[in-house]
């Protein structure tokens, strides 16, 4: 199933008619260049184009109020004064003659794609509108938005597509209030939004745009507000708020539809947030809601007003959701302190929500409150001055690096009598192998011919990947550790200088290089004792691997901030014979391993579970992973454990930090 891209320029036949400092940014070219750059890099053409279409009086409805509605509907009609008077009642946003228009256009994208979507057409999507929506109201205008696409949106699959719960993620710099009012008290929506908040010193200046609004009612527990408290966050800081925020409470919600308010004012160089994550940062964010809802992903645009930056991050995030091979993220550094604040505060109160998150820590002992500062309206938003505008530095950023689809998206390796699941490309062993190989098959590896056939295979699978003719690959072997042992002593670290090895089930890995050329995983429900060293970090789950909410946890809180930290160049996932682990973790582990080292995923399964060969080789082949059952109440101890293990290993590894370093 395809990828659906909504755009039409009548969007862009709008724009601010008189001087309004708040209001400039907000300009037609954002829309134009977006479109533009999708079509400069062949991106649209490998689209499914879905027309827009205006959303109905009854559509708008389902979030705004008839006052609202029939005050707008008389916009294009008014006078240039009238217009002005009109948008005076309002914040930080402008009308124009053609804007209801386009405001039916933004709204009804926004529906055509959940349509697309939640019909099976395609399989996922992003609509490229203006006017954005996440800060209209029920019935207010705010902050460049006139009516609220995402939340008309999400009102609209639950009531023409029957979805049950739907979880919207607003990555945009901004706190989209607007969304969070509608659905405060409604536990079948949860919202996420991280948005710069500055101690409420940044506009919307909303009390209530802090961590502590959890929702109300029964929708308590369904509405999480990350601040940013200081400028600069990096993509450090955003993958810590996904995989210790975001991604444990959306597992458990199950959502069946992710819808996305997609702003991407959140990047590096965009005047608004002035933050520093990277464009490519939103290929992995996107990645990261994939694994959800079975893969059903709306994108909708909201903010963004660099326009190189903006240009930049729609591609990222429309090329993943093409499926196309993730970057890897260079030099990632650790969440700031400010940041860990944050994820802090927002765990703590989420935890009596959320059973996965029942062993967060305790809020910081530093009263965040007490630095919330109202400044009065006026003095909050003073005008810049052109003088301070240009002091602000220009921001530079390396341009994405290409993200290029290998000849070959999933190869095999198997013993000549196992049947070759179809889409996998069966591989035959490279005859031509250097001396060196050929010298060392002699000695080490030479126990039998059996042995020696598996690791040509092996070879010839990690030299495709290394050469990007082939994606990912899995390798049926007759003993999985041998074959563990073979790669990561005598191939990868040949081959690839950083290899992740992901071990489910039992199994003496007796190795872990300390020079870092390798980290192992080994997720079991074997008792270790303690890690040795650095590099090889047993995970243990009192009921084994079929105890999904353990496993999910231990992949989500420990495994992915590793594997973003450690970014390796290949990845070696293999499943022990008896795991226990169920198909369904064991293809959403797939999934969100395929993030990284550019998707170049190697999987070691054993010849007689051969079984479990079909639903691996549909993640590798880039079907969505199906949804996890609805999880259970995690083991108490099973937490716990994770927690001091993560406690343990957050002086080595910084990506696993979700508090404030007890010293301060
Ligand atoms: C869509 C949006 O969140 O980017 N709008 C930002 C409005 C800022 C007003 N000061
Ligand atoms: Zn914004």
């Amino acid at each position: 199933m395809g990828t659906a891209l909504i755009y039409d320029e009548e969007m862009t036949k709008y724009k601010l008619l008189w001087v309004d400092p708040a209001c400039k940014i907000e300009v037609p070219e954002r829309l134009s260049v977006s479109y533009e750059a999708l079509v400069r890099t062949g991106l649209s053409d490998r689209c499914v184009a879905v027309p827009p279409r205006e959303a109905s009086d009854a559509e708008i409805l389902l979030v705004h109020s008839e006052e609202y509605l029939e005050g707008v509907k008389k916009t294009p009609h008014m006078t240039l004064e009238d217009l002005k008077e009109f948008t005076l009642q309002y914040g930080d946003v402008y009308f124009h003659p053609n804007i209801y228009h386009c405001a039916k256009l933004a709204a009804g994208s926004a529906l055509q794609l959940v349509d697309s979507v939640m019909t099976g057409t395609v399989r996922n999507g992003m609509a490229l509108v203006r006017p954005p929506g996440h800060h209209s109201m029920r019935s207010a205008a705010s902050g460049f938005c006139v009516f609220n696409n995402v939340a008309i949106a999400a009102r609209y699959a639950k009531q023409k597509h029957g979805a049950k719960r739907v979880l919207i993620v607003d990555w945009d710099i901004h706190h989209g209030q607007g969304v969070q009012y509608c659905f405060e008290d409604d536990p079948s929506v949860l919202y996420f939004s991280w948005h710069r908040y500055e101690h409420q010193k940044f506009w919307p200046n909303l009390r209530e745009s802090d961590y502590d609004s959890v929702g109300k009612g029964s929708g308590a527990g369904f509405n999480i507000n990350v601040p940013w408290n200081k400028v600069g966050m990096e993509n450090s800081d955003y993958l810590s708020a996904f995989c210790h925020v975001l991604l444990p409470v959306a597992y458990e919600f199950c959502p069946d539809l992710v819808l996305v308010c997609a702003g991407f004012d959140s990047a590096i160089g965009d005047p608004e947030g002035e933050m520093c994550a990277t464009p490519d940062i939103f290929a992995h964010l996107t990645h990261l809601l994939m694994n959800l809802a079975g893969g059903k992903l709306c994108a909708v645009l909201e903010g963004g007003y660099n326009l190189t930056s903006l240009a930049q991050s729609v591609c990222q995030t429309v090329q993943t959701l093409l499926g196309d091979p993730l970057p890897r993220l260079a030099n990632l550094g650790s969440p700031c302190e400010s940041a860990l604040e944050s994820l802090q505060c927002v765990r703590s109160v989420l935890r009596r929500y959320w059973p996965i998150l029942k062993h967060a820590a305790d809020p910081p002992t530093t009263d965040v409150g007490s630095r919330r500062i109202k400044l009065a309206k006026a003095e909050g938003e003073k005008a810049e001055t052109a003088e301070e505008e240009r002091s602000r530095e220009e921001k530079v950023w390396p341009e994405p690096a290409e993200r290029l689809r290998p000849p070959v998206c999933s190869a095999s390796a198997l013993p000549d009598d196992a049947a070759c699941p179809d889409g996998l490309k069966r591989l035959t062993s490279s005859k031509d192998l250097g001396p060196l190989l050929g010298r060392r098959i002699k000695t080490e590896v030479a126990g039998d011919a059996d042995g020696v056939a598996t690791f040509l295979r092996l070879y010839t699978l990690i030299e495709k990947m290394r050469t990007n003719e082939i994606g990912n690959g899995v390798a049926l072997v007759p003993d999985v550790a041998a074959a563990v042992k073979c790669v990561v002593q005598d191939l990868g670290s040949d081959l690839v200088n950083r290899v992740l090895v992901v071990c489910v089930g039992k199994e003496e890995l007796n190795y872990a290089t300390a020079d870092g050329k390798m980290l192992v995983v080994q997720i079991s429900g074997e008792d270790k004792e303690e890690q040795k060293g650095k590099y090889y970090i047993p995970m243990c789950l009192k009921k084994g691997c079929g105890d999904t909410v353990g496993f999910i946890q231990a992949v989500l809180g420990l495994l992915l901030p590793l594997g973003y930290e450690y970014d390796p160049g290949l990845v070696l996932l293999s499943r022990m014979p008896g795991s226990g682990v169920g198909d369904c973790m064991w293809q959403q582990l797939i999934g969100l391993l395929k993030g990284f080292a550019k998707g170049h995923t190697l999987v070691l399964m054993q010849t007689n579970d051969e079984a479990c060969m079909g639903p691996t080789a549909s993640v590798l082949l880039g079907h969505p992973a199906p949804p996890l059952q609805e999880l259970l109440t995690p083991l108490p101890d099973d937490g716990d454990a994770l927690e001091r293990m993560r406690e343990r290993l957050q002086a080595d590894w910084k990506m696993l930090q979700t508090a404030v370093s007890s010293g301060n």
